[in-house]
């Protein structure tokens, strides 16, 4: 990653609107990365930081991200993302959460179709709606409001996609009957991916921080760990789908895995560690590549108004996505990680200097 002045990423960004929201008084921070391959998507974020600096240099960050992630996906998109940079300790009331959200969708409107927004960190695809009255430029609002709602369906299908192509790639078949897998996170992504990997078989062990989730998970036929003994399990997968920074320098030495593959963003704590990974032999797909799969359908449905099939067969398409993946690292001897900012690279022609593979 580039740097620039104060620990800020370099801007090399097409354009990014900050303003104080005229209703809430918040900064609203749009940033959008590139427009290279068309329209710039990207969730937005209402989260608290300590400084709106801080929520500035997550909103280019992730927007880099986003540029990535759509590149890699095949998409007709380029990245952006929206962030509210909330105070710490303020609660947002019903009514300054609404004024949030007309301020959000005020900015967006005011760039004319060069973005549109999704739910992210902080907002659900009901916010979207209310974005929705405002500016067409949204997506994954409520189907009774004419989106395609949730993306964490997708988001699975898409992780067992790549999931496949790691068994191939390892055992010689995509099918995962007998594959030990070990899942950290049974929130709406994981638990979703915990029943379609159960419906096939595999021998999984899974785990979650909220204990309520054992019973659901353990109905399954897996079974239950401690996210601490999940993580470090002697499993074939490691499956990350809680939050970021999982992967760091201590646990990388403990894990007794092949691969990791999961659709948590930020999955490394810094980014040596996908180094790390690849010197004990443990293959690592990109997390903006395993989680593309809600991306990929919404923005078919939505913005490309195709039919759930080819929604459907696109999310899918991110097996033969890894698979290629993997043949350009064993062909130029690069890891995945490098082979995906590679292929980014190409389908954006000239990449922007601050192009972050990272998760979006
Ligand atoms: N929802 C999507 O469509 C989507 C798309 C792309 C990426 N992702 C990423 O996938 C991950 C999961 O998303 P989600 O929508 O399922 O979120 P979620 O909030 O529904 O679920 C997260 C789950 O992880 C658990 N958890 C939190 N910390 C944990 C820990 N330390 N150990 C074990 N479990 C822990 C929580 O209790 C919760 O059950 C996130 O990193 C998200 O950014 C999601």
């Amino acid at each position: 990653m580039i740097w620039g002045f104060d620990g800020m990423p370099a801007l090399d960004h097409e354009q990014v609107l900050i303003r104080t929201g005229p209703r809430s008084r918040l900064p609203v921070i749009v940033a959008v990365h590139s427009s290279t391959l068309g329209q710039a998507v990207g969730g937005c974020r209402l989260w608290r930081y300590a400084d709106w600096q801080d929520g500035l240099a997550d909103a280019l960050r992730l927007s880099a991200g986003m540029t990535a992630k759509c590149a890699v996906a095949g998409l007709a998109n380029g990245g952006g993302k929206t962030v509210v940079a909330v105070p710490p300790g303020a609660e947002l009331d019903a009514a300054t959460r609404r004024a949030v959200l007309d301020d959000v969708a005020d900015a967006i409107a005011s760039l004319d179709g060069a973005y549109a927004t999704g739910p992210d960190v902080g907002t659900t695809p009901e916010d979207m709606a209310v974005i929705g009255e405002r500016t067409p430029h949204v997506f994954c609002r409520p189907a009774q409001h004419g989106g395609s709602g949730d993306s964490s369906p997708a988001t699975a299908l898409g992780t067992l996609a790549a999931l496949r192509a790691v068994s191939r790639r390892l055992y010689g078949t995509r099918a995962l009957t007998g594959v030990r897998l070990s899942l950290v996170g049974l929130g709406s992504v994981g638990m979703r991916l915990a029943r379609l990997l159960a419906d096939e078989g595999a021998d999984l062990l899974v785990s979650d921080i909220d204990p309520a989730k054992r019973a659901a998970g353990e109905e399954l036929g897996a079974t239950w760990a401690s996210p601490e003994h999940a993580l470090t399990a002697d499993t074939d997968i490691l499956v990350p789908a809680a939050l970021g920074g999982i992967l760091t320098g201590d646990v990388v030495p403990r894990l007794r895995c092949s691969a990791v593959v999961g659709p948590a963003n930020n999955q490394l704590a810094t980014a040596d560690v996908a180094g790390l990974l690849h010197r004990r032999g443990i293959v690592w797909v990109p997390d903006y590549v395993v989680s593309a799969g809600g991306v990929i359908n919404a923005l078919t449905l939505e913005l490309h108004h195709e039919t759930p099939d080819v929604a459907r067969q696109r999310v899918e398409a991110i097996e033969h996505t890894v698979a290629d993946l993997f043949g350009t690292a064993e062909q130029r001897q690069v890891t995945l990680a490098q082979a995906a900012t590679e292929l980014a690279r190409l389908r954006l022609g000239t990449p922007p200097a601050a192009l972050r593979p990272a998760s979006a």
